[in-house]
Parts: C-alpha cells; sequence; structure tokens
C-alpha cells in the first residue's frame, strides 16, 4: 500500500537544477489531482529540530493539568486545547458526536503587532525558542514550495507569494494518550485540513489513515526524514475543486502515548479565495462562493472547537 501515497523528491528543483521546477510541479499536478497526499523528501528542515519539536511536545503535554490551563485556548486561537473538548464537526464526512480523544497546543506567528502574543508554559524555558524556530522552518519551507504549487497550476511562479507572506499560519502539538476507542471514537475524527496545505513531519508513532478516492482507509506507511505533504480546503476551493483535499483520520494504538506536529500554512487573512483563472472556464464555472482566508477560517473554527461555538451562532 506505500506506494498510494506518493513521495516526491524537492532537492532538485530547490537545488535549482535546470528543468526541475517544471518537472516537480507537474508531478505535484499529478499528485493533488488524484491523491491529494505525498511524502516530501530533500526539504531541508533540520532533522534534529523535528526531533527537539516532538520532546517540546512531549514535555508540554507531560505537565500538570493546572499549569496546561494557565495558558488555555484563547480567542487567537493559540494556547492549550484540553482533552476531548473538540469535535470534529466540520467535515462533510461522517457525522461525529463525541470529542477526539487528543489535547493540543497551538503556537502562532508573533510578527503582527495587533494580535496578542502567544501565552509561553512558564516551566519550559526552552519550549518558546524551540516552537517558534520550528515555526519558523516550516513557513521558510512552505514559502519555498509556492512556487512549485503555482507552476502546477500553470501560474508565474510567483503568484502564492504576495497573497502569503503574511499568513496567520499555525502549529499544533496534538497528544493522543494511548485509549481503547469504543465505537464513534477517534484520535482525531475523519475530517479535510482547512489549510492551504498541512506538512506533517514524519512520525515515529504510526497511526494516520488516509481515505483513498475510491473510499478505502488506508495507513500512510512511516518513511523516515520526510514530511507527510496534503492540499486542504482553502486550496480545494482556490483550484475550484481540482486539487483533493481528502479525508483523513488519526488513531493511537500504540500503549505509549502518541504526538503529532502538524503545520496548517495558510494564505494571507485578507486574501481573497476566488477559483484561480486557470481553473475555471465556461464548462467549468466556479463552485464555492468567494470568501476571505479570515472569513473561511472564522466559520471552520466556529464548527470545530467548541471554546468558539458561541462566536459562530452570533455571526451566522
Ligand atoms: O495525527 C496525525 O497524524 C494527523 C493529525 C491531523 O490530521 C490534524 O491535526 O489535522
Ligand atoms: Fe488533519
Amino acid at each position: 500500500m506505500s506506494d498510494a501515497i506518493p513521495l516526491l523528491d524537492l532537492g532538485p528543483a530547490f537545488a535549482g537544477e535546470p528543468g526541475a521546477l517544471e518537472a516537480t510541479a507537474a508531478e505535484l499536478r499529478r499528485i493533488c489531482e488524484t491523491v491529494g497526499f505525498l511524502f516530501i523528501a530533500n526539504h531541508g528542515v533540520p532533522f534534529e529540530l523535528v526531533d527537539a519539536t516532538f520532546a517540546a511536545a512531549a514535555r508540554f503535554h507531560a505537565q500538570p493539568l493546572e499549569a496546561k490551563m494557565a495558558v488555555k485556548l484563547d480567542d487567537a486561537m493559540q494556547g492549550y486545547l484540553p482533552y476531548k473538548s473538540s469535535t470534529t464537526r466540520a467535515n462533510g464526512l461522517v457525522a461525529v458526536r463525541k470529542p477526539n480523544e487528543n489535547e493540543a497546543f497551538f503556537v502562532n506567528p508573533e510578527r503582527d503587532p495587533a494580535r496578542p502574543a502567544n501565552r509561553w508554559p512558564e516551566a519550559i524555558p526552552e519550549f518558546r525558542e524551540v516552537t517558534l524556530r520550528y515555526f519558523a522552518a516550516l513557513e521558510a519551507l512552505s514559502m519555498r514550495l509556492l512556487p512549485i504549487y503555482a507552476r502546477a497550476l500553470d501560474l508565474p511562479a510567483d503568484y502564492f507569494t504576495p497573497l502569503c507572506d503574511r499568513s496567520l499560519s499555525s502549529l499544533r502539538l496534538t497528544h493522543y494518550p494511548p485509549v481503547a476507542y469504543g465505537s464513534d471514537e477517534y484520535g482525531i475524527a475523519p475530517h479535510t485540513d482547512s489549510s492551504f496545505f498541512t506538512l506533517l513531519a514524519q512520525n515515529p508513532v504510526p497511526g494516520l489513515q488516509i481515505r483513498t478516492q475510491a473510499g478505502e482507509w488506508i495507513s500512510a506507511p512511516v518513511i523516515p526524514r520526510t514530511f507527510v505533504v496534503n492540499t486542504g480546503d482553502v486550496l480545494n476551493r482556490w483550484t475550484n475543486g481540482r486539487f483533493l483535499s481528502t479525508p483523513h483520520r488519526a488513531f493511537n494504538t500504540m500503549d505509549a502515548p502518541r504526538y503529532a506536529i502538524p503545520y496548517f500554512f495558510h494564505p494571507n487573512p485578507e486574501t481573497m479565495i476566488e477559483a484561480l483563472p486557470t481553473c475555471v472556464d465556461e464548462a467549468n464555472p466556479p463552485r464555492f462562493p468567494a470568501q476571505t482566508v479570515g472569513e473561511y477560517m472564522a466559520w471552520f473554527r466556529g464548527q470545530n472547537y467548541a471554546h468558539f461555538r458561541k462566536d459562530a451562532a452570533t455571526a451566522a
């Protein structure tokens, strides 16, 4: 099953080898149109930084509940999301009623002085430095990927760059304790991501499953030193449905804790998501209403995080 999720080697394109950008973009186009999930190799992110971030996630979640509640999720969607307090409602897939069997900590970028800064766990001084360094590395990788996505869509290589250079991306550090799952229970229930794309560092503990176009759930293989990349709903809408946003879910079936450190890359909040010029024509009219990224995210978060549901109801 492992070849069901293709592997894309970024080495030649990132090295600027002649013809490599176009060849890599053509391969990315094929994968995004048919699978929506891929592994990337030679991405340039130092492995020590990935390991250090997994360690930071473990250290954060090992704290007493009281210390975690001191940095509880705020209105800017940063901080601690307690165990079983999110339900994957905005999934468009299955009626999920039970909360996810995980807890998480969200880190946001700190570049916008108008937004409140992240709140950091006081007892772990290195946590801030490590997670912000990881955030910066994945943001840099995302910006390097944009020309490949642009060429995959027959757009000028720099098309997405000014639309994504002040993104409100977010890093999630999730803890899935070992549990016996009942019916309708998941580590994280079937969902698509809201992102442009998501970069998920290869997990030493398996547990991610993706739903193929044929409707079958398959387990993602463990390929050391890669990232899993998947198209999110924003790019699915932007491409008028051409790039798939593929459903996935995760469980922890081991006896030990499982951590995941997905980075959700988003365009700038004011970027308007309406069918890209190369994804729409007379025979293929726009399928989604034009919406800014900010508007779309507000809706998505209202659906999935209990904390935001009141706001969502008033906004609706
Ligand atoms: O735990 C994983 O491997 C995937 C997590 C995920 O899909 C998410 O947080 O959106
Ligand atoms: Fe996801």
